[in-house]
C-alpha cells in the first residue's frame, strides 16, 4: 500500500531545524516553521500508523496516477487543468489555490503566505506539501493534476520525502513572456500579486527555480511541452493528444 510505504519514510525521516520562516526556496536547507515540525510529523506519524493495514478506510490502495503541471505565471495551467479534469476525469489540485484558501482561513501561517505571495517568491515547503498532501488525502483520487508544483527543488524533494512518491508525468506548458505578462494583466480576478511589479518577480523566480525542476524531469523522461500559445481550445487539442495516448 503506497500509504504504508509512506508511513514507513515519514517515520524514518530525520529531523529538521528550525528558522524563522522566510521563502524556503531561497535556502539551501529544509526548514519548517518553529511549530510545524512537531505538528506536522507527530500528525502524519499518527496517520499512517493507526491506518497502516487497514484498507477498510475506503482510500485508494494503489498509489493514485500523478501530473505535474508547470509552466510560467499566466501560461495557462489552471485553464488547461480544468479541461484535463473535466474530459479526463482527473482531481485538480492548484497549490496556488490551496495557499490562498489557507490565506483566506485567517490563520497565522495564512499571513505569513500571503506576504510571500505578495512578493512573488516561493513558500516554505513544508507548508505546501502538507497543504496538498492533505488535499489528496481528502479528495481520495486515483488521478491528480498538481498544477504549480513543484516550483523549485526543494519543493520537488520535499513531496518526495513527505507524499513518498514521484509524478508520472509532468506537463509543462511554455508560453513567452510578453504572452503571459498580457494574460495576467487581463485576468481580473483581485489577485494580489496581478500586478506588473510582482509579475516581473513572479517571472525572475520562474526562470530562476522553476525552470531547474523542469529540467531534472526532462532528463529522466518525464515532461511533455506543449506549445501554450493560441486560443485555450487549440492548446487544448495538444494536451488532450497527450492525455488520450496515457495509459492509467
Ligand atoms: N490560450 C489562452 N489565450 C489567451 N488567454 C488565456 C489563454 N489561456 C488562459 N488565458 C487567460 O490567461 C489568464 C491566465 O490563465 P491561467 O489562470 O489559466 O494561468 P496560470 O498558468 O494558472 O497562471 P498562474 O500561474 O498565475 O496561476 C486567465 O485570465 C485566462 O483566462
Ligand atoms: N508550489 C507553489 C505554488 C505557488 N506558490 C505561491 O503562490 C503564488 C501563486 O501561485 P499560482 O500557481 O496560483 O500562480 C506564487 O507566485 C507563489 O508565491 C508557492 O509558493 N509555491
Ligand atoms: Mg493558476
Amino acid at each position: 500500500m503506497w500509504r504504508r510505504r509512506l508511513g514507513a519514510l515519514l517515520l524514518r525521516s530525520p529531523p529538521s531545524s528550525s528558522s524563522p520562516a522566510a521563502s524556503s526556496c531561497q535556502r539551501s536547507r529544509h526548514h519548517l516553521l518553529p511549530t510545524e515540525e512537531p505538528l506536522a510529523l507527530n500528525r502524519l506519524a499518527r496517520l499512517f500508523t493507526s491506518q497502516a493495514g487497514s484498507d477498510g478506510d475506503g482510500g485508494h490502495s494503489q498509489k493514485p496516477f500523478i501530473a505535474f503541471v508547470l509552466g510560467g505565471p499566466g501560461s495557462g495551467k489552471g485553464t488547461q487543468c480544468t479541461k484535463i479534469a473535466s474530459d479526463f476525469g482527473f482531481v485538480h489540485l492548484s497549490a496556488g489555490d490551496l495557499l490562498r484558501h489557507e490565506i483566506a482561513s485567517g490563520s497565522e501561517k495564512g499571513e505569513l503566505i500571503l506576504d510571500i505571495i505578495k512578493q512573488g517568491r516561493i513558500v516554505p515547503s513544508e507548508i505546501t506539501v502538507e497543504l496538498i498532501r492533505k488535499a489528496m488525502e481528502m479528495s481520495n483520487a486515483n488521478k491528480v493534476l498538481i498544477d504549480g508544483f513543484p516550483r523549485c527543488e526543494e519543493n520537488r524533494v520535499a513531496f518526495e520525502r513527505i507524499v513518498g512518491t514521484e509524478p508520472d508525468i509532468v506537463i509543462f506548458f511554455d508560453c513567452p513572456e510578453d504572452e503571459m505578462v498580457k494574460r495576467l494583466l487581463g485576468r481580473n480576478q483581485g489577485r494580489v500579486d496581478d500586478n506588473i511589479e510582482t509579475i516581473k518577480k513572479r517571472l525572475k523566480v520562474f526562470e530562476s527555480l522553476n525552470i531547474p525542476v523542469v529540467d531534472y524531469y526532462s532528463s529522466r523522461g518525464k515532461v511533455h511541452k506543449i506549445n501554450a500559445t493560441g486560443t485555450a481550445d487549440e492548446i487544448f487539442e495538444a494536451v488532450r493528444r497527450i492525455f488520450s495516448s496515457l495509459r492509467f
